[in-house]
């Protein structure tokens, strides 16, 4: 279909997109050219190579991850040049990579003083969102609302509506199956739970005219920045463009909702008023503006982007070691039971006091995300040249911090390939090594948010079932996320 698109237009159409991306690649280069020449005057830099122009060392970064062995890329270098900082070129930037403890809370400590958040270009042309369309400043103020939506007092009232969706979804998907497949399941979870949250969207066919774009969406955010038909960075742009219209449209109608529910004294019909939603076109900054329509999209949309894969990766290796590792599995079933067990007559839903029982499950989900963490790093850029750990940064370079780093270091995790949750008890690793969240200004703001639906889902199956792996040899890839290569099929026992 793709090729067949391709062969299709006119030869005039060909030319001119080869002759945009020959255009669209001088200017990176050019672009970093000057960067990296800018710097030759400058010795002090990192230990390292930038590997070919442009491609520079991408191949290698993103293939030690298709390999399953994400960590291997940072570990190499590190042994190789004996160092904890290291230069490189990745997705077209000149690029250091700052490992360790000490570099993370370096990191997280100097956001919008040296270093300020940076995307690959692919994520920009996906989102062009407020940062673009605001001012910087705007953009920040509305990064700061952002976790009111989301922390826990927020989010306290949800836990009920979770497990509700979760029994929905055990029900409709899980049971009465001898086998099913976990991620797909996990992704479906995750997503059903968003639209409720956010947006009090439940029927099922709603969610799934809203999930197709949203895969093609997730998919084409890390890839190859061709816009071209049938490239899968093609195909995000307009999924992407797709989402937003819809989601402008419920927006519009939510706001005439609430005008009426304000005009007259009646509660509204719906429980809308409840959704993050509603939460997000009610609020106001310290000015008593409220936030465009434009910004309310692009703040759910973000919403449903960071929590789309990220959380269902999470389930999915939790669902694996279990499998792997039955006394844990045993534990963790244990403490489950027993929150069921106290629950009273009538009580059909989870609330907050039974997820803060739920110590040891944490840990487990905790210890997955330190051997499988969904994100592997993020990237940040630096304002102006500075000095870390003795070498130069240069003004304009991207600086990379590695998840990986920390949570494979023996010097940070005792027997750093061993499963063990009890890492996570009395004070728990020291600070800036377990990272999953990142930290700082810009750490995760669904952090609490995952908590919860995590912590719903591992209720709600350990209940339900125990399970086998149907492959116990299945490859990891990290794409940019990790994920089983068959998407960890299990063969499931009822209880
Ligand atoms: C287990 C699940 C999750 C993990 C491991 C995770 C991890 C992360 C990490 C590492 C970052 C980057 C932090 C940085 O650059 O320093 C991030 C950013 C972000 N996450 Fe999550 N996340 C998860 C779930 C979620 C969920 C459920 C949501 C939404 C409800 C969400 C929304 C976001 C947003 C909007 C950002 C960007 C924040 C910004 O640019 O300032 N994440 N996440």
């Amino acid at each position: 279909m793709e090729v067949f698109f391709l062969c299709s237009l006119s030869p005039l159409l060909l030319i001119t997109f080869f002759i945009i991306i020959c255009v669209s690649l001088a200017t990176i280069f050019n672009r970093n050219n000057k960067l990296y020449k800018s710097n030759n005057s400058n010795n002090n830099l990192p230990p390292g190579k930038m590997g070919l122009p442009y491609i520079g060392e991408s191949l290698e970064f993103l293939n030690s991850g298709r390999k399953g062995f994400p960590e291997k890329f940072i570990y190499d270098r590190m042994a190789k040049y004996s160092s904890q900082v290291f230069k490189t070129a990745i997705l077209g930037e000149p690029t250091v990579v700052v490992c360790g403890a000490i570099a993370n809370k370096f990191l997280f400590s100097n956001e919008n003083k040296l270093v300020q958040a940076w995307w690959p270009d692919s994520v920009n042309k996906i989102f062009p969102s407020s940062t673009q369309t605001s001012s910087k400043e705007e953009a920040k103020k509305m990064r700061k609302l952002l976790p009111n939506f989301l922390k826990p007092e927020a989010l306290m009232r949800y836990v009920g509506m979770m497990d509700s969706i979760a029994q929905k979804h055990f029900e409709s998907g899980w049971e009465g199956k001898q086998q099913v497949t976990v991620f797909a399941l996990a992704k479906r979870f995750t997503f059903s739970v968003a639209c409720k949250v956010f947006l009090s969207i439940e029927d099922s066919q709603h969610v799934a005219k809203l999930a197709v774009p949203f895969d093609a969406l997730a998919s084409g955010i890390i890839s190859v920045p061709i816009d071209l038909p049938g490239t899968p960075f093609n195909r995000a742009i307009k999924a992407s463009k797709f989402i937003r219209k819809e989601l402008i449209a419920i927006i519009k109608q939510r706001k005439t909702e609430l005008a009426a529910a304000a005009a007259s004294s009646t509660t509204p019909a719906h429980h809308h008023h409840q959704d993050i939603l509603s939460h997000m076109l009610l609020a106001t900054d310290e000015n008593g503006q409220h936030m465009s329509e434009l910004d309310v999209a692009d703040k759910i949309l973000g919403l449903l982007i960071g929590g789309h894969d990220t959380a269902s990766a999470a389930i999915t290796f939790i669902v694996k070691y279990l499998a792997e590792l039955p006394h844990i599995y045993k534990q963790v079933l244990n403490e489950q039971m027993e929150i069921a067990k106290r629950k009273g007559e009538g009580e059909k839903l989870l609330n907050w006091e039974d997820i803060q029982k739920m110590k040891y499950s944490w840990n487990v989900a905790c210890e997955v995300m330190r051997l499988a963490p969904p994100l592997q790093g993020s990237f940040r850029e630096a304002l102006n040249d500075f000095v870390f750990s003795g070498f130069t940064i240069p003004k304009g370079w991207k600086l990379y911090w590695s998840v990986n780093s920390t949570h494979r270091n023996p010097e940070c995790f005792v027997e750093p390939e061993k499963f063990d949750p009890t890492r996570f008890q009395g004070r728990g690793p020291a600070p800036y090594t377990y990272v999953p969240f990142g930290g700082g200004p810009r750490m995760c703001p669904g952090k609490e948010y995952a908590r919860l639906e995590i912590l719903v889902f591992i209720h709600n199956i350990v209940r339900r079932f125990s399970w086998l792996q149907i492959l116990p040899h299945e490859k990891i890839i990290v794409d940019p996320l990790p994920m089983p290569a068959h998407g960890l099929p299990v063969r499931l026992f009822p209880r």
